[in-house]
């Protein structure tokens, strides 16, 4: 599949989030797109995904069987899980019996089984997210787009989610995905692809091209919840302290080390330690 001169804008005069955006997707390979917030990450994979059209270049050779899971669930539609997955199962071109069995079988493994009768706006977010997980999953796409899949599901479904998005490379699909995490599927991509003032460019050939970075860790507490939108989008660990006031580590690629600090200081976060971290990679 293959992006070329691609160019999205929102509106006839609105400004160019995308332009002469230039994307090969190679069959069985896994794909990483990174970018600050606001980037254009999501409107690039709405693109690749061909929930969205391009406003100007072209797009080819998208296999038919395609899937898709965006940042929000829309979970008010009038279905319980099974129903629509069932539906979406039949869209995708599966028969009844195929789809229903498979909508339990997917359930089952992200956890969410007993679910499965429930109505969608009944569902709590993160049960939500595994249905929309699985609705991906069901058809065995040859295209399979996350777009931040992994937030909301607990650490059972997310390690799932990393076995099925593997399974899916290793059966020739293409998997294109955008996570908050560096850690998601850390030196697994194929390829590492920028979003950047509009543009697209190939921030490492392989995972094993990635040049090291160096990357710094800021060892700081806070009494108030951590600002939105952090600058560089730090690892944070532990990701859900249970203590607000328990110091957090948050690596960043150095570039944006200043960046941050600023932004916790302005937020009176107390920074008990700053140092560089070896090898970290995207
Ligand atoms: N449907 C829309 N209508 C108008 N503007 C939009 C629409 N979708 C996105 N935009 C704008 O396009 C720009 C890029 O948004 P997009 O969601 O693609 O970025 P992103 O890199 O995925 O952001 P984030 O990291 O915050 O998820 C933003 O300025 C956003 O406001």
């Amino acid at each position: 599949m293959r992006l070329e001169r691609v160019g999205r804008r929102y509106g006839p005069r609105g400004p160019w989030v995308l332009r002469g955006a230039d994307l090969d997707l190679p069959g069985s390979a896994l794909v990483r797109v990174v970018g600050t917030n606001g980037t254009g990450k999501s409107t690039l994979l709405r693109l690749v995904a061909g929930i969205d059209a391009p406003s100007e270049g072209r797009i080819t050779g998208r296999p038919p069987r395609t899937a898709y899971v965006p940042e929000r669930f829309p979970a008010a539609l009038p279905f319980t899980a099974t129903d629509y997955l069932v539906h979406l199962g039949r869209v995708h071109g599966l028969g009844r019996a195929t789809a229903r069995a498979r909508a339990g079988e997917w359930l089952e493994r992200f956890g969410a089984g007993e679910h499965a009768r429930t109505e969608l706006a009944e569902l709590s977010k993160g049960t939500g997210q595994k249905v929309a997980v699985a609705q991906a999953l069901l058809a065995d796409p040859d295209l399979l787009v996350l777009d931040e899949a992994w937030t909301g599901l607990d650490t059972t479904a997310r390690t799932e989610l990393d076995r099925a998005v593997r399974e899916r490379v290793a059966a020739g699909a293409t998997a294109v995905f955008v996570d908050h995490d560096p850690r998601r599927l850390a030196g697994e991509a194929d390829a590492v692809y920028g979003v950047e003032s509009g543009t697209v460019r190939a921030v490492a050939a392989t995972a094993r091209d990635v040049p090291e970075e160096p990357r710094v860790r800021i060892t700081a507490s806070g009494g108030k919840p951590l600002p939105e939108g952090l600058p560089g989008t730090p690892a944070i660990e532990p990701p859900d302290p249970d203590d607000p006031t328990r110091p957090l580590v948050l690596t960043v690629d150095a570039a944006h080390s200043d960046a941050l600090l600023g932004a916790l200081l302005a937020a009176s976060w107390h920074i008990h330690h700053l140092g560089t971290e070896e090898g970290v990679r995207v």
